[in-house]
């Protein structure tokens, strides 16, 4: 894995765009894993200015989205699609029909399920899949405990994840309980991932996502085994990782450009 300090949001937002950019330009029909959360807000926000300049073509790429409300209509405000509608695709020239998210209205969970991983498969798989962790470890919505082998399935909403998504709603009571996310094991098959992670709030759970034991109970932790691995974090998400690091006489190789000189 390569690991990658920011100063702060901004400019890991900066990083993260340089790197998906390069990724557009070099690779015009890729297929792009996205993640929805405050965390790549920016990343879509610079993304959509260097269209606006001129220096970034969508016509060709493809997106996947990682999850959905489960009961969320496309129209709903905090729907997933409306985030990336909002946020993202409105403002860029990437085709409708080359966006993808599973649709949180549909009741039949199997074929739902089915239909999804059969999308991402007709695809070709994901090229680059953009994540966020929560604070509980989990990546896309796959929870505390979730087994590493699963593809697209429904979820029950940890209570710690339905507390800290209910900013985005009027009430705790609005958040929806279950949601559809691509699984553990779909999110591994993607060719290359970039993990973004900011904010005091998150340098435990990084720490333990880095350098803790492999295990359901911190789902990101998996990406450990992925062969093309770039975490982006800004300075104070880092903040335990070179505590617990700084005066250990042999860090891990991978700790060691961010330790105090
Ligand atoms: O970026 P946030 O808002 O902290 O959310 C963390 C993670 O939780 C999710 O919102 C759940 O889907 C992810 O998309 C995101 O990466």
């Amino acid at each position: 894995m390569k690991i990658i300090c920011t100063k702060d949001y901004q400019s890991m937002c900066r990083v993260g765009a340089n790197i998906l950019s390069a990724q557009i330009i070099l690779n015009p029909k890729s297929v792009l894993g996205l993640a929805t959360g405050s965390t790549p807000l920016g990343v879509y926000n610079q993304l959509v200015d260097w269209y606006k300049k001129g220096d970034l073509d969508f016509s060709q790429i493809k997106s996947v989205n990682l999850d959905e409300y489960c009961g969320l209509s496309k129209n709903n405000k905090q729907s997933y699609y409306c985030y990336m509608y909002e946020n993202f695709f409105k403002h860029i020239n990437i085709d409708s029909n080359s966006t993808f998210i599973p649709n949180g209205m549909e009741k039949n969970v199997d074929s739902e399920c089915q239909r999804y991983d059969s999308i991402v498969r007709k695809l070709g798989g994901v090229d680059y899949q953009l994540l966020g962790v929560g604070h509980n470890g989990h990546i896309g919505f796959n929870e505390p405990h979730t087994s590493f082998e699963k593809e697209t399935h429904c979820v029950k909403l940890a209570d710690k994840t339905i507390e800290a998504n209910s900013r985005f709603f009027n009430s705790i009571k609005e958040v929806p309980t279950h949601a559809y996310t691509m699984g553990i094991k779909s999110i591994m098959k993607a060719k290359k991932i970039l993990l973004l992670v900011s904010g005091e709030s998150k340098a435990e759970i990084l720490y333990e996502v880095l350098f803790g034991p492999i295990v359901p109970t911190v789902p990101a932790s998996i990406l450990q085994l992925h062969n093309d691995l770039t975490i982006i974090a800004d300075k104070p998400a880092l903040t335990v990782i070179s505590e617990k690091f700084s005066g250990c006489k042999n860090p891990p190789s991978d700790a060691q450009n961010l330790l105090p000189t």
